[in-house]
């Protein structure tokens, strides 16, 4: 039987590999991304209150002495110092009857956004009572306060520009490890499989014992070292299972004591060589061979020195066909049967010439033959080309009827129609 290679499927295991491992890798990455992200927005807001309210403790002595002393110049000073801090949009400190004596507002209405207003917008406006000691005696006085409004899009900013390098070190962390990830599952995963699926692939279906059993360094005790064994003692059984069929094939089809064809074998053959022959207007040919005088041989050198002659026949006569196209096959006795598809009654001819002179080449002495002093066979043929209206049936007993007829003309002949050849 003739290997046939499986069909190559595309998509191999390693890309299939790697690509479920970056999408892995950066969804993983995308998820920390967002759960640093989460955690850095915390803890801005937990930076930018605590600045808010270190900036308004450093202020408050110095803006409550402005408020009790309705002192704008000095309010403005401290309101500007705050002012000028980016990430403060308005500043207003105030006496108090509430009226401002000092206050700073953006030129433009700052920006607002969906992520500004959840990520600040609770925190954006602090109001500090401004208290005073008039008097040591005399408890302190609340003389005015101060009132901070955070720029929300300056803070924002800040968050989006850590973002970005924060999701972006994750990104690449996650693309390094799952290139790594790749590396290391491609050699000691993918590439031993592929080993074993190369192997499988090139073994011959007929022969699946003669697989080359790949060898897996590092690989000989976790599974896929027992997959190796595993599917070498499957193959093994395949095979003993294929040699037991063949074994089986052959001792049906063929003879025990000569090795050539069997009845059975000689009958299947006939049957399906008629039937093509026929259908394709080719002639089919018939040899009847026979070993002259056997029992005479038997009886006098004995039944074990006849099967070592009959052996010796079946060889030689096998070397007159073409054993491709045609068939010698034991008809039973010491009596044998050639069958040539497409041979004409010529042809014919020719080949149990040939099945003569090779008994008489074996040169096995015969005293007691009645005939001839070494072994000889008489044969008979017909053919198609011949008898063209004969049956299958008829076709062999005309053939046998030729043998009778070699027999009866003195043996070591060859007949092929009533008149001797
Ligand atoms: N040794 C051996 N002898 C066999 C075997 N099969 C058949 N014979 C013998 O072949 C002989 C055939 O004898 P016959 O049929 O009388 O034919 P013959 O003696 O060859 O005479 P002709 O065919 O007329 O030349 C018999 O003695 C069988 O015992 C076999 O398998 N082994």
């Amino acid at each position: 039987m003739t290997k046939r290679p499986l069909p190559l499927r595309t998509g191999s295991l390693t890309s299939k590999q790697a690509l479920l491992t970056l999408l892995l890798a950066v969804l993983i990455s995308v998820i920390a991304g967002c759960l640093e992200l989460f955690n850095h927005a915390a803890s801005m807001r937990e930076d930018v209150a605590q600045r808010v309210e270190q900036q308004l403790a450093i202020v408050n002595g110095a803006a409550a002495e402005a408020a009790f002393q309705l002192n704008p110049d000095l309010a403005n000073q401290i309101a500007y110092g705050l002012f000028s801090d980016d990430e403060i949009a308005q500043v207003t400190i105030r006496d108090d009857f509430g009226a401002a004596l000092a206050e700073f507002v953006p030129d433009s209405a700052t920006e607002t956004s969906w992520l500004s207003q959840r990520l600040f917008g609770d925190m954006l406006r602090y109001r500090e009572p401004l208290n005073y000691f008039v008097a040591a005696d005399l408890p302190e006085a609340e003389v005015g306060e101060v009132e901070l409004r955070l720029d929300e899009h300056s803070l924002t900013q800040q968050f989006l520009a850590r973002s970005v390098s924060v999701v972006g070190s994750s990104v690449v962390e996650a693309f390094i490890l799952s290139l790594l990830i790749i590396a290391f599952f491609h050699y000691f995963i993918t590439r031993p499989l592929l080993k074993v699926h190369d192997a499988i692939v090139h073994t011959d279906p007929e022969r699946p014992g003669q697989w080359a059993k790949p060898q897996l360094h590092g690989h000989r005790q976790d599974e896929l070292g027992h997959l190796v064994d595993s599917l070498d003692h499957l193959l093994q059984a395949f095979q003993k299972g294929l040699d037991q069929r063949d074994q089986l094939h052959h001792l049906s089809h063929n003879d025990g004591l000569t090795g050539v064809a069997n009845r059975r074998h000689f009958d299947l053959f006939y049957k399906q060589q008629w039937q093509r022959t026929q259908h394709h207007a080719q002639p089919l040919s018939v040899i009847f061979i026979d070993i002259d005088n056997f029992k005479e041989f038997n009886d006098h050198y004995g039944h074990a020195m006849g099967d070592d002659t009959l052996r010796a026949v079946a060889q030689v006569l096998n070397q007159c066909i073409d054993p491709d196209q045609e068939l010698l096959a034991r008809y039973g006795g010491e009596e044998f049967v050639c069958i040539l598809p497409g041979k004409d009654e010529a042809a014919a001819l020719d080949v149990a010439q040939c099945l003569r002179r090779a008994v008489l080449s074996l040169a096995i002495p015969h005293a007691y033959s009645s005939t001839h002093t070494h072994l000889t066979a008489s044969m008979g043929v017909a053919s198609t080309s011949r008898h063209t209206a004969l049956s299958a049936t008829a076709l062999l007993a005309l053939a046998d009827q030729h043998l009778y007829h070699a027999k009866q003309r003195g043996r070591n002949r060859i007949e092929a129609r009533p008149s001797t050849v």
